[in-house]
């Protein structure tokens, strides 16, 4: 009788932290659906190192997207218990630390502050205090190998940063910091060089030991250095499972299959007899019988317990004695040290997720880190800058300290005109695209629920906000002293918050498109395209009071309509003109200008009102389209 004892040393003590049964996903095709995973079962335990392998499109990063609660579109059937229970959606997502094949960070941070980050958001502050948090990064960062470049910038998009390497242990690191009970990663050695993909899975393992931490990884074509690493192997096959057990047993279980190994690296060999070869029909055809083959062997293996081949008379285990196949606490040694881990760590599961810290302690990490990644953004906020005192120079220059003649009531008109525009244009499309470029990591983290999406825009639009209003506020109070707008204290206040209301707009606008268009070439034609029609309702082009009255109330959700409005009043009211001889019309006063323009129908107070209440109603909107709109659609079993 030939038995091979499937459970790893990690199995014998412990109960199984995930397992899943009899999983079949379908996909449409056209003309129909297409089989990517065939009746998959299986288990894993603390402590484990996994590796998923097969060949291109086998449907390894399809399994590892099941399990982590990630697979989107399709039907999904099976049953998938974490720690014996069906998996709660909001609970599983907080326990899981999953590393995405793209290692998506903050190009600008470092390495220290990224994970500094992850920690302070996702360990909860009841449990760790600062400086718990402090050395928790320090020994993750030593465990990583990654304490000589913690000060190093992540880099990417054109700025210069950490090696591929070094960037896919930040991405481990920043999910280790918190408290995971399963660690998935896929294909983490992709792009890397096979030592800087060596070391990976070393360190992987090294911390899945440690932390008693369950870790799953798919992987296309591991060396034989990291085959020895894994203890447990999942071989896929044309989405079916050829193999599950322990990976210095796979080669044996193959041989006895009577596929002795061909190659010195078990993981080619693995690949070579799992892959279709599509050379002729012939060969193609013998390629899928093998693949049945080998997964209507394992199957039968599976349903008789370990017994491979009845009736020979060969001993291949590993281990002594029967076992079975789903590794059954029957076959557990009683001793009290299993592999490289004690009994008590082998049963050390994490049954709840780490509590959510608060809005405000959430919020101000978030600020930090969006205040330290604005204030690195050195072409965004010059830019701003150095745009408003041109703007400054410019208007103030052209409208130049103006008078109370009949040309200076077209003047202020102009003045007031291109205040408004210069409030919205400059300011929504840079600020888009800041936030489009973070939009992918905002993505990743809120699939892991690292923290609420309010606090993110709080965060956000704090930290943006400074960069915006200071030089802006320059720019109105040059323009309002060079220009000689009305002097007084009250009109000067209320030229500002007319103003200020309207920054807070087009914040609140370039977040909503930010979040409505996934790309940024096509939110940059689109924003001001949008915003050409607000131009088109703001009171100057045309006349507010003879628009077409089936598109008039467009005026009334126009930010630049309230906007100029509210300048117009506040900058004419009070205002008395000279008429010369040759003027043919004359406004004799300011509100004479402001009847005429039909921009007499809103107060003051209420333009800055109504434009605030836009500004949150864009912000409204965007986290509605974040929270819902953008929200990947998972299937849960
Ligand atoms: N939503 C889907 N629609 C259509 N086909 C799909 C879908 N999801 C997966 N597939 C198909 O299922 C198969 C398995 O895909 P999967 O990405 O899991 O393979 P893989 O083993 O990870 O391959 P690779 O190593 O090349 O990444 C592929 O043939 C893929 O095209």
């Amino acid at each position: 009788m030939v038995y091979f004892d499937t459970t790893t040393a990690q199995s014998q003590n412990a109960q199984p932290i995930l397992t899943w049964d009899n999983l079949n996903y379908d996909v449409k095709v056209k003309g129909g659906t297409r089989r990517v995973l065939n009746g998959i079962s299986g288990s894993i335990y603390p402590g484990e190192l996994v590796a998923i392998m097969g060949s291109s499109g086998a449907g390894k990063t399809t399994l590892l997207s099941i399990l982590s609660g990630r697979v989107q579109g399709g039907r999904l059937e099976g049953d998938i218990r974490f720690q014996g229970a069906k998996r709660n959606p909001h609970t599983f997502k907080r326990m899981l630390a999953f590393v995405e094949q793209d290692d998506l960070m903050y190009p600008s941070l470092t390495v220290e502050e990224t994970l500094m980050a992850s920690a302070q958001l996702r360990l909860p502050d009841g449990k760790y205090s600062l400086d718990d948090k402090k050395a928790r990064v320090s020994t993750v960062l030593r465990q990583l190998r990654l304490s000589h470049i913690k000060d190093s910038m992540i880099g990417g998009g054109g700025m210069r940063g950490v090696s591929g390497g070094e960037r896919k242990r930040v991405s481990i690191g920043s999910e280790l910091v918190t408290d995971p009970s399963i660690l998935m990663l896929d294909e983490p050695s992709s792009g890397l060089d096979s030592s800087s993909a060596e070391m990976v899975v070393a360190l992987t393992k090294e911390m899945s030991r440690e932390r008693n931490l369950c870790t799953l990884m798919t992987i296309h074509q591991p060396s034989t250095e990291m085959v020895a690493q894994f203890d447990k192997i999942i071989l896929l096959a044309q989405g079916k499972l050829v193999y599950m057990g322990p990976a210095d047993q796979a080669v044996s279980y193959f041989e006895h299959l009577g596929y002795p190994s061909t190659n010195s690296n078990p993981a080619n060999f693995f690949i070579d007899l799992m892959t279709i070869d599509f050379a002729s029909t012939e060969a193609m055809q013998k390629s899928e019988q093998r693949v049945q083959d080998l997964a209507d062997s394992f199957a039968k293996f599976q349903e008789g317990g370990g017994r491979l081949l009845p009736d020979a008379d060969k001993e291949v285990s590993g281990n002594s004695g029967a076992s079975t196949v789903s590794g059954s606490a029957a076959s557990a040694s009683s001793s009290k040290i299993v592999g490289d881990i004690t009994e008590e760590q082998a049963n050390l599961v994490l049954t709840e997720p780490p509590p959510m810290n608060s809005w405000l302690s959430e919020m101000l990490v978030l600020l930090k880190r969006d205040w330290k990644m604005t204030m690195r953004s050195r072409s965004f906020v010059w830019g701003l800058a150095v745009q408003a005192m041109i703007m400054m120079l410019f208007i103030s220059f052209v409208f130049f300290q103006l008078k109370r003649d009949q040309a200076s009531v077209q003047n202020r008109i102009g003045t007031m005109f291109f205040l408004i525009l210069v409030d919205v244009y400059p300011v929504i499309l840079p600020v888009m695209v800041v936030i489009m470029v973070g939009r992918s990591v905002l993505l990743r983290e809120r699939s892991s629920g690292t923290y609420r999406m309010t606090t993110y825009f709080f965060a956000r639009t704090l930290s943006l906000a400074p960069v915006i209003y200071v030089p802006y506020t320059i720019m109105y109070i040059g323009i309002y002293f060079i220009s000689h707008l009305q002097y007084t204290a009250g009109k000067f206040f209320i030229n500002l918050a007319i103003h200020f209301a309207m920054l807070f707009c087009s914040l609140g606008y370039a977040f909503m498109m930010a979040m409505l268009v996934s790309k940024i070439d096509i939110a940059t034609t689109i924003a001001p395209v949008s915003l050409a029609c607000f131009v088109l309702f703001s009171g100057n082009i045309s006349n507010a009071d003879s628009i077409t009255p089936v598109l008039r109330w467009i005026k009334y959700v126009c930010i630049l309509f309230y906007g100029y409005s509210g300048l117009m009043q506040n900058e004419f009211n009070g205002l008395k003109f000279t008429c010369g001889s040759e003027n043919a019309s004359c406004y004799k006063t300011g509100a004479d200008v402001i009847t005429a323009y039909g921009l007499d129908v809103v107060p003051i107070w209420a333009t800055v009102v109504i434009n605030l209440a836009l500004g949150i109603g864009f912000y409204i909107i965007a986290y509605g389209l974040l929270r819902w709109a953008a929200k990947p659609r998972f299937l849960w079993i």
